[in-house]
């Protein structure tokens, strides 16, 4: 576990190119916003996108003096999950997070130490609703020398809400261009009841009929700026929706999206244990399969690929023919084949790549170098000798977070069976 304030122990490393992450279903969404999708059907053009999350807090729900948004989760700070998930969308152009003084200094750290990019730091205030507002303000004002400038749309995102994905983004961004706010919503998990002063049930709410209301929220900067500039010093104060001060400062009734469960605020000590169970989940969700021989050559490393497809059916497994992009989309499991040569090269290259991504700043990254070697070709010594040489390899790469494991299979003739042994063994 880090201790807290981060980054006073080391140097900070170099962080991973987190910028400009895109597959598939990202350009489809920002071709969205940028007008050339579904967005320019209905009459949207491109609107500008920055964000404001509100950090400032204490977490006293939490119970531990770590203010729970620097708590580490796989050793590293929960916000910067929620950075990373919001700075991998390539259509918000600004991040303004608010955090205390106090903790102005072990922010800036976290953002080196991570790379993170194109974040702006403000003073929180003593409420949510006051450090959300010094965030706005900061986009509203244009400062000399300042590189902010005031947005079209607004995203408000808790940063202890780390797993926000870019489609619930977009839709609560296109609904707040349409209706000038919009806010993510869940169902309820419990009945809400009203209790009266002396401690008895006065009335209770039908849970069908109402919602929780969740974060990501959008709003049009002028209108929820103005809500903020009106609003009372009892709604800064209390107040814990901002949805609330756009219907009752600027009439605007927000569109409320469905969320994704996964969007929970983390707010008790069991929330980091869940949170990290959700990431180890998702990153163990992909293998890569790299190997050195041409696809169309009969060899027993394609059946290996093969096998891991139908064995492993929950899991996306795809063959590094572009490593360069894989690695971008951030995989942290490879099985590295090496059928050409007996020298690991094939490993030696993915190992270079990985290191050059700086991936594994994030979560260690694992690779299995898997070597067949022909029982009759290659001789007892070379054997050893390949072994030492993958364990060195992995001594030296576990100092930058690399699991290397090494998979000899010295085989006297192809069988299917002993492969699918070799299968079941590693990845059981
Ligand atoms: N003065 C405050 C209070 C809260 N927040 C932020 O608002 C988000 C949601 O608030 P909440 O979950 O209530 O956080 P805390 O106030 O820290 O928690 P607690 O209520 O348990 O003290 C968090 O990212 C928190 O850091 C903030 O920026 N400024
Ligand atoms: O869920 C929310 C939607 O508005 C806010 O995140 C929540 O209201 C924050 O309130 P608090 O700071 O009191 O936990």
């Amino acid at each position: 576990m880090e201790s807290w304030p981060p980054g006073g122990s080391g140097p900070a490393e170099a962080g991973p190119r987190l910028r400009g992450l895109r597959g598939a279903d990202l350009a489809a969404s920002a071709s969205l916003l940028s007008g050339a999708g579904a967005g320019a059907e209905a009459g949207c053009s491109a609107p500008a996108v920055a964000a404001v999350l509100p950090a400032g807090g204490s977490g006293e729900r939490m119970g531990v003096p770590t203010p729970k948004q620097f708590c580490p989760i796989l050793e590293r700070p929960l916000i910067s999950y929620t950075l990373q998930a919001l700075e991998r969308v390539s259509w918000i152009k600004d991040i303004v997070v608010a955090v205390t003084g106090e903790n102005m200094e072990a922010m800036k750290c976290i953002i080196q130490r991570y790379q993170h990019k194109g974040i702006s730091l403000v003073e929180s205030g003593v409420t949510r609703h006051r450090s959300i507002f010094n965030g706005l303000k900061a986009l509203a004002e244009d400062q000399p020398n300042c590189r902010l400038s005031k947005p079209e749309v607004v995203i408000i995102h808790d940063a202890v809400r780390p797993f926000v994905e870019e489609d619930v983004l977009l839709k609560v961004v296109t609904a707040a261009k349409e209706h000038g706010a919009a806010g993510a919503i869940r169902p309820l998990v419990s009945t809400v009841i009203s209790p009266s002063v002396d401690g008895c049930l006065d009335h209770s709410l039908e849970r069908a009929r109402h919602r929780a209301s969740e974060m990501p929220q959008a709003f049009l900067f002028d209108v929820i700026y103005e809500a903020y500039q009106q609003c009372s010093d009892y709604d800064l104060e209390f107040g814990t929706e901002c949805l609330h001060l756009a219907l009752k400062y600027c009439h605007i009734k927000a569109k409320l999206i469905e969320g994704s469960p996964d969007l929970w605020k983390v707010t008790y000590k069991r929330d980091l244990y869940a949170a990290e169970s959700i990431i180890k989940e998702r990153i163990s969700q992909q293998i890569c399969v790299v190997m050195d021989a041409k696809e169309d050559e009969e060899h027993v490393g394609h059946r290996l690929e093969e096998m891991l497809k139908n064995e492993l059916n929950h899991v996306k497994v795809t063959s590094g023919r572009d490593l360069q992009q894989i690695i971008l989309e951030q995989c942290y499991n490879f099985v590295c084949v090496n059928v050409m040569t007996s020298d690991f090269e094939e490993t030696q290259k993915l190992l270079n790549m990985l290191e050059e991504s700086n991936l594994s700043i994030l979560y260690p990254v694992v690779v299995i170098s898997v070597q067949f070697l022909d029982y009759e070709s290659v001789p007892f010594g070379q054997k050893m000798e390949n072994l030492m040489q993958i364990r060195e390899f992995a001594k030296e790469v576990k100092k930058t977070n690399i699991l290397l494991y090494g998979l000899l299979v010295y085989y006297p003739q192809w069988e299917t069976g002993l492969l699918k042994a070799i299968v079941d063994l590693v990845f059981s």
